[in-house]
């Protein structure tokens, strides 16, 4: 599909939470050789961590001006007050961006925001150029998404509109089935033949053919993501989506997140001993803030997925804010007996 050379592409990168949106977008910065980037990063829960992790992060086109947070939660709620107006201002800038990457929710259905792109305030202006799906190979290969067909029999018995019984596999079929591309991520962690049965398994469920490329923390070439002119917001029927359906009714009402406060310690080694358990013990889909530590001026970077955590320090704290760390799991999550047990 050709793309109007005057519309400023767009490419929207989903993908469920943890599954390594934010460390592609990074390696795509690093990459863009000169070409003026802006991204926009949506986030489920009220503390930004993912703006955080991207600002400042010493890549030349990483400055903190050109990374908006949408922190408000949901973008398909937010379209017309946060997501329009962020747009429209992007594009007024004297030196406008070449190219806009947008970072949904993990828990977003992609369609309402590419939908979002007809709007007659931006539809001249900017085109999405593709929706790049992020998934967290071995996450699927553990059964995550996976439904229980027993139970969609009964739930489909009770309320025939009800077709899922895992609310986690509602969200990956449609960031699925929104794909211009799926990056099959975090390939290090699955041996061969699981990998290619998983890209097989993948290709079979998407509704298009959609190329599945397997990678490593998100390193693709720029070229491979970007200037897929698919103008998806054109072609909005080939991507069904459970939102179609819904009825203001929305999927994230299924999750919860929270913030659990540290205190300063002398060493994470006992934090970080706990938060996989913690994350076992009470099912938690994710994990993710700074801790702070006594006497050093770097902040140590946190970021947990299922039981799977990866600690490093990533850049002096900015001001004096307490060390904390965001919590995510599917709602009625206690969160008192979360917060102790990771306070330890
Ligand atoms: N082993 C491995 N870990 C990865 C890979 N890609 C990302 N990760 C790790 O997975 C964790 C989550 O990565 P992010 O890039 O923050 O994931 P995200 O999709 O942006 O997360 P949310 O915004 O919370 O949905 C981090 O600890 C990453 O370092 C990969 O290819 N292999």
């Amino acid at each position: 599909m050709s793309q109007s050379l005057d519309k400023v592409p767009a490419t929207v990168v989903t993908g469920f939470l943890g599954a390594g949106k934010t460390t592609l977008l990074r390696h795509l910065i690093s990459h863009a050789n000169g070409r003026r980037i802006a991204v926009i990063v949506n986030e489920f829960g009220a503390l930004g961590v993912d703006g955080e992790t991207l600002k400042d992060c010493g890549i030349p086109g990483c400055e903190a001006e050109n990374i908006v947070e949408l922190s408000n939660g949901c973008l398909c709620c937010t379209v017309a007050d946060d997501f329009i107006p962020t747009l429209q201002t992007l594009l007024d800038r004297p030196n406008p961006p070449e190219h806009i990457l947008i970072e949904t929710s993990g828990l977003a259905l992609p369609k309402p925001l590419i939908k979002a792109f007809n709007w007659p305030a931006i539809r001249s202006r900017v085109t999405v150029d593709g929706v790049v799906t992020v998934v967290d190979g071995p996450a699927v290969a553990e059964g995550r998404f996976a439904d229980d067909p027993e139970a969609v029999a009964a739930q489909r018995a009770a309320d025939p509109s009800l077709d899922h019984d895992n609310p986690l596999a509602e969200v990956y079929e449609d960031q699925l089935n929104a794909a211009d591309i799926v990056v099959l991520n975090k390939a290090d962690l699955l041996d061969p033949a699981a990998l290619e049965r998983l890209r097989a398994e993948i290709g079979a469920r998407l509704p298009r053919a959609v190329k599945v490329v397997p990678a490593r923390d998100g390193a693709l070439e720029p070229a491979v993501l970007l200037g897929l002119a698919a103008a998806a917001e054109d072609d909005l029927d080939a991507r069904p989506s459970h939102h179609d359906a819904e009825d203001g009714a929305h999927e994230h009402d299924d999750f919860d997140s929270f913030v659990v406060v540290l205190p300063e310690y002398d060493s994470a080694d006992a934090l970080l001993a706990r938060l996989p358990e913690v994350a076992a013990a009470h099912d938690i889909l994710r994990i993710k803030g700074f801790v702070r530590l006594k006497g050093k001026p770097m902040r140590l970077a946190v970021q947990g997925v299922g039981r799977r955590f990866r600690a490093h320090f990533d850049r002096a704290w900015a001001d004096d804010r307490d060390g904390h760390l965001v919590v995510i799991g599917q709602a009625g999550m206690n969160q008192d007996a979360i917060a102790r047990a990771i306070l330890g």
